[in-house]
């Protein structure tokens, strides 16, 4: 199968699996793939950069096999260097590690490129833009954490829609085109000063499937998918 991720209206909201009934998550994947969603969103948690546990390479593989949906792996783990392999392996399309995880960021984020994969940086909500600035060249999406790491369904912190206004302006200063991802407490009503600051990719989790109308969720946040000025 070919993995697409096309800049387009209904690539934009990235559902993320962590809030989702994993016992439903073929049904479910049929639904998010039905309203026109070409990406999800995989956790991965190691208990010890963040205070829970998730998703592992075998449950990505298995998600590989059932699905064309491009896959995004946001490693909230130590040294992720260790793991890059093992989510290339799996079939992730896209690997983003935090800046705030490994001594060696640099290092990582050739180790993914040089799997030709696509690479984001990610940082949390207290780390400044000042300590990813020389690495935007490099990377394919820079992951803005509107809330801290390590659950979902935790409320959006506002502060973080100066941030993202920061990095459109870095993106435009420096010629890059890396796209904006926003990550954490992502809502119909939150979504929309993150798309206005710039934000080009929203991940939701519980606003999506912490009810049983997943299609109706989805087209709720898909219909906000106009207010950007490009
Ligand atoms: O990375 C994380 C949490 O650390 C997220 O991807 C969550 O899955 C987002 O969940 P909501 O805040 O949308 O419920
Ligand atoms: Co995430």
């Amino acid at each position: 199968m070919t993995k697409i991720q096309k800049k387009g209206k209904n690539n934009m909201i990235e559902p993320s699996l962590l809030s989702s009934n994993l016992m439903n998550v073929g049904q479910d994947l049929r639904i998010i793939e039905k309203c026109g969603i070409e990406r999800l969103h995989i956790d991965v948690m190691d208990g010890k950069f963040v205070p829970n546990l998730a998703f592992s390479p075998n449950f990505t593989a298995q998600l590989n096999k059932k699905t064309n949906l491009f896959l995004d792996c946001h490693l909230m783990t130590y040294r992720p260097e260790k793991w890059v392999d093992c989510f290339d392996e799996a079939g992730a399309n896209l690997i983003t590690v935090h800046v705030e995880s490994t001594p060696h960021i640099y290092k990582v984020i050739q180790q993914v490129k040089d799997l030709h994969k696509k690479v984001g940086i990610a940082l949390n909500p207290g780390t400044s833009l000042s300590s990813i600035k020389w690495l935007l060249s490099l990377v394919d999406q820079v992951l803005i954490m509107t809330v801290n790491p390590g659950f979902g369904g935790q409320n959006f912190i506002t502060e973080m829609v100066n941030k993202i206004l920061a990095l459109k302006q870095l993106r435009q200063e420096s010629g890059t085109d890396f796209q904006i991802e926003v990550d954490g407490g992502i809502t119909s009503e939150t979504i929309k000063p993150c798309m206005q600051a710039g934000a080009d990719v929203f991940v939701a989790g519980s606003f999506i499937f912490n009810n049983t109308k997943i299609e109706e969720k989805i087209k709720q946040l898909q219909q906000i998918d106009n207010l950007k000025e490009e």
